[in-house]
Order: structure tokens, then sequence, then C-alpha cells
């Protein structure tokens, strides 16, 4: 079964695990989870993975792959990101894969999380919001546009096709 949205990139997920800088025992949010391919990766550092995703589809197929892969130490939760992130008193990093009520999510993510915040988004608009809002909050760091191309086999030789191009945008306190 394919899920709609996602998965993220491989090339997409290294850039943003390295920005995020998560390291072994962290506590880390995964805010719009969709294939749960970003929570599984990072579970295999962080002591504990909050994935979170609004649609049943996706935290049902995020359980499945993250069972089938032998990941350990994810809970998820099913819903807006914004009923969740209340309750959670702390947060080492997040990343954030889901656009919906971005603005409000990065407040909340601000006041709680005490290293990198990751956005990845595929839309101008999207990349505006974050950067927009990572300022007013004073915790924007940096936006990078990542355009990647993978060789395929052709004619016995090979050439590139790119993916669909992606903005991480990265910000944090320290
Ligand atoms: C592009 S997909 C994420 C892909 C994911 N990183 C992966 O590797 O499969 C975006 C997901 O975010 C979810 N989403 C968007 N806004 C959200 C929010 N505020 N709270 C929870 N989930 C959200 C959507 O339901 C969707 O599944």
């Amino acid at each position: 079964m394919k899920l709609k949205g996602g998965p993220t990139q491989d090339e997409i997920m290294a850039i943003s695990l390295y920005k995020l800088g998560l390291k072994k025992g962290d506590v880390f949010a995964d805010i719009g989870c969709g294939t749960g391919k970003v929570s599984i990766d990072a579970s295999k550092l962080a002591n504990k993975v909050y994935a979170i995703d609004r649609r049943d589809e996706a935290i049902e197929y995020a359980k499945t792959l993250a069972a089938s892969s032998g990941a350990a130490g994810i809970e998820f939760l099913k819903g807006n990101a914004l009923e969740f992130l209340g309750p959670i008193e702390c947060l080492d990093c997040a990343f954030v894969g889901g656009s919906k009520d971005l603005e409000k999510v990065l407040e909340l993510l601000s006041a709680k999380v005490k290293g990198n915040i990751v956005v990845n988004a595929v839309m101008p608009d999207t990349l505006k919001t974050a950067v927009d809002t990572m300022r007013r909050l004073g915790i924007f760091k940096e936006a990078i546009n990542v355009q990647v191309s993978r060789s395929y086999d052709i004619a016995g030789g090979f050439m590139f096709k790119p993916i669909d191009p992606v903005y991480i945008i990265v910000g944090g306190r320290r």
C-alpha cells in the first residue's frame, strides 16, 4: 500500500536529521509522521519518539512499518499536533513534516524544544510561513533549498532525474 504524502526522500531525511542534531537518549517529536519513516530512523538514537499525525491511515501505516522494522520507543498519537503538544513537558528536538496550523505548532514547539526544530516544506507559502514564524519567535537559523537528482540507467549508460525540490527550515535557541 502507498500512503498519500510521503515518504520523506532519503537525501532530504539525511540533511534534516543532521540539522536536527538528534543525540542518543533524546526525546523527539515527529509532527505529521505520515509513513513513520522519520520517526523510525530517529528511534535508533532517541529514547522516546512522539509520532503524531491527524490521519488514521497515516498512523496505521506508520505503526505497521514500525512493527516490521523492529523500531522501539515510538508513541503514536492520532490527531492534530496542537492537541498533544500542550501536555508534553519537554522535547530535545522536533521535525515538522505537516503544515496544518504551522504557526501555532511552531509557537508551541518553540516553548518546549531545547534544541533544534526542522520543518520540511514543498510549497513556497509554507516556507514563508515557517521562516516568518520562526523570525517572530526569535528562533530562525536558516532555510535550505534542496534539489537532488538521482541516477538511472539508460541505453547502457546513466542519466539523472530530479526529485521534487524541498525546503528545509531550521530553528532553535542554541
Ligand atoms: C508530507 S506528509 C509527511 C511525510 C512523512 N514525514 C514521511 O516521511 O512519511 C505530511 C503529514 O502531516 C500530517 N499533518 C499535517 N499537519 C498536521 C498537524 N497539524 N498535526 C498532525 N498531523 C499533521 C498529514 O496528515 C500528513 O500525513
